[in-house]
């Protein structure tokens, strides 16, 4: 069996003494979508940003290929190929849907303020790189047509592809998508799920945080199930949407009615 991309164990946070995140231990394997589903205040988010290293872990191990990554600062993470899109994150105004992809790729590409400032020509062929892998991941969320126009203009389910696009000029090996389908229609997501669906078809690793267990379900292999900070369920969607402590902890409201 090949090594898991992702492996957590025993990863813990708190706040004021309550743990947020208490002793997780999930794996994710290489090509695959873990979904990570649970109540308000399960913990879901505060995962994502101990894995992407926005918060420093208090206890636990996160290996990425296997080695070890926990103690490495957020931009570190990011260029051995760790993206993350937050939650409710927003398209920067007065910039082209183009530009705002380019935000992406400056966050893992090196020569630094100096060599910008100086205009020097290692800065000037990274800028160029930076464009054309942008230019990739517009295309590949299937904005070509907009990469010109003001991002702020697009309606609100490509404005959630653009920040996929963002992510994606990092070039990552792992993608996290905290919530990406939140306050969407149903036509956009369904056009967010087929995104999600061809960028695992090409091969990236997907952690994917989402309120609707539907989407869930359609998209992701695997799922673990988060509730006041611990992993209660893991399994396929199948195996979950039938577990009586994910039925009785998270679904227990809705599958009553
Ligand atoms: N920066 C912080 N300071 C204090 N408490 C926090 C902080 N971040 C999260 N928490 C607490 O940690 C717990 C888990 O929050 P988290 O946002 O990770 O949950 P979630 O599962 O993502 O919830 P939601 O579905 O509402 O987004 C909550 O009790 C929250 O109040």
């Amino acid at each position: 069996m090949t090594e898991p991309l992702l492996q957590v164990s025993g990863l813990s946070r708190s706040f004021g003494g309550v743990y947020a995140v208490d002793d997780v231990d999930l794996t994710v394997e290489r090509g695959s979508i873990l979904g990570v589903i649970g109540p308000n205040g399960a913990g879901k988010s505060t995962l994502f940003n101990l894995v992407s290293g926005q918060l420093p872990a208090e206890r636990g191990e996160i290996r990425l290929g296997g080695r070890r990554i926990d103690r490495l600062p957020p931009h570190r993470r990011a260029r051995l190929g760790i993206a993350i899109v937050f939650q409710g994150a927003r398209v920067f105004h007065g910039m082209s849907v183009l530009e705002n992809a380019m935000v992406g790729a400056h966050a893992t590409t090196g020569a630094g303020f100096a060599a910008a400032a100086l205009r020097l020509p290692r800065h000037r062929r990274e800028e160029r790189l930076i464009a054309e892998r942008a230019r990739e991941a517009v295309r590949r969320v299937g904005l070509e047509a907009w990469a010109d126009r003001p991002a702020e203009l697009l309606p609100l389910g490509q404005q959630r592809a653009l920040q996929v696009a963002r992510a994606l000029c990092g070039e990552p090996t792992l993608l996290l998508l905290d919530e990406p389908a939140s306050g969407l229609r149903a036509g956009e997501r369904d056009r967010l799920a087929d995104l999600v669906e061809q960028l695992r078809a090409d091969g990236l690793t997907i952690m994917l945080v989402e309120h609707d267990v539907a989407l869930v379900g359609r998209l992701a292999d695997r799922v673990t199930v988060l509730d006041l900070g611990k992993v209660i369920a893991e399994g396929t969607p199948d195996e979950i949407r039938t577990d009586p402590r994910v039925v009785t902890a998270y679904l227990g409201t809705e599958a009553a009615a």
